[in-house]
């Protein structure tokens, strides 16, 4: 899939740009501070309804402008034309597909970005949240009933969490009903991320292997968040009391977590800063081929800051994979970044919140 076009209004520093893109590599260069990653976050935002920067999302909005829009035109594979819109206006967000209105899981659907970025080193080093967002954007993906097992179990998380801060007095029949539901969703969200993690295995070992040789053989490792000896409805009923004590529930998917161990590398503390961001950009890139493989259609790819975060060598093979995959790829850089020099690219200038295609 591609952005045809890329339309951003009260985004940081982007007050109003519209930019017409093609397909293959696009690179935004400019000074510090320009504006080039908020453009890459713009198109994060189109498919995924967040940033990838930390921070909260009211960010985003441009100081003193009262709302925020982001509208993109996705041409699929097959020629079909997606139009897709996220704003916020005064405090509400709201969702556009096709010129209706619309649910954010209706326009994430159509428009899958990954972006490797300075943060993306977190997939390896950061908490377990990072990861599980990872693995559930590339589930959603590829399971259709994802997002509405996903929201049941939230609503059921968040009915029981309420009980367990309500004090010891509630009765246990009221614990019963949500327990059930999560008990049953999160079997469901379980094998769903189990048969995503079998999926992608042979992606990972392909493009991890690919970046970093050294580290030999990979083992991917996932817990699911609860013991595999009982059913989750009956463990929860047991911790039950631990839980009332610690304000909020202990067991459940939203505990799962995953890593990958080397053979040369078992422990993540053995790697390198820069092996930790290879590990999580081969991640990415086995995200993207996965999706290829199962949609037809590349993801768009971001590449914020691509000189500084990697050296030569490996920016060259990441450049050459996506250029042979034919994506869409949208990089930034103080400067045209030196493995697409020669390459036929797309390059616009990016001053002080402007965007300047460059001929
Ligand atoms: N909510 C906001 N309203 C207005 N301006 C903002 C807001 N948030 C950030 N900015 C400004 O917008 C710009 C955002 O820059 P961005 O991170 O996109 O730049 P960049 O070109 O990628 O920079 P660098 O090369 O330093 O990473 C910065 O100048 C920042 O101070």
């Amino acid at each position: 899939m591609k952005l045809e076009r890329l339309r951003i209004q009260g985004l940081r520093c982007l007050s109003g740009s519209d930019i017409e893109l093609g397909a293959g590599i696009h690179v935004f260069v400019g000074a510090n501070g320009a504006g080039k990653t908020s453009v890459l976050e713009a198109a994060f935002l189109l498919s995924h309804g967040r940033s990838f920067r930390s921070g909260a999302k009211e960010a985003l909005l441009q100081r003193g402008a009262s709302a925020l829009s982001v509208y993109g035109e996705v041409r699929h594979e097959e020629g079909r034309l997606s139009r897709v819109g996220l704003g916020r206006e005064g405090s509400r967000w709201n969702a556009r597909l096709d010129g209706e209105s619309a649910t954010l899981g209706q326009v994430v659907r159509e428009c899958a970005v990954v972006c490797f970025e300075p943060g993306s080193h977190a997939l390896i080093a950061g908490g377990a949240e990072e990861r599980r967002r990872y693995l559930d954007w590339g589930v959603f993906h590829v399971e259709h009933d994802f997002l509405l097992a996903w929201r049941r179990y939230q609503r059921a998380l968040k009915q029981r969490n309420s009980l367990l801060r309500s004090g010891s007095m509630i009765a246990d029949e009221l614990f019963l009903p949500w327990e059930a539901e999560l008990s049953q969703t999160a079997e469901q969200i379980d094998r769903m991320r189990q048969r995503y993690l079998d999926l992608i295995l042979p992606h990972l070992a392909a493009s991890i292997s690919g970046l970093l040789p050294e580290l030999g053989e990979l083992q991917l490792r996932y817990r699911r968040g609860w013991t595999d000896d009982r059913p989750l409805g009956e463990q929860l009923a047991d911790q039950r009391g631990r839980d009332i004590a610690r304000g909020h529930t202990t067991l459940g998917v939203h505990r799962a977590d995953w890593s990958i161990a080397f053979e040369h590398a078992p422990l993540r503390e053995h790697l390198s800063r820069g092996q930790e961001k290879l590990t999580a950009l081969g991640c990415l890139l086995a995200q993207a081929g996965l999706y290829a493989s199962h949609k037809g259609e590349w993801p768009i790819v971001c590449l914020d800051d691509l000189a500084s975060e990697l050296d030569l060598t490996h920016q060259t093979a990441v450049v050459a994979q996506l250029y042979q995959a034919s994506a869409q790829v949208l990089v930034t850089g103080t400067e045209l970044p030196a493995p697409l020099q020669g390459l036929s690219a797309q390059v616009f200038h990016v001053e002080q919140g402007r965007l300047a295609p460059l001929l």
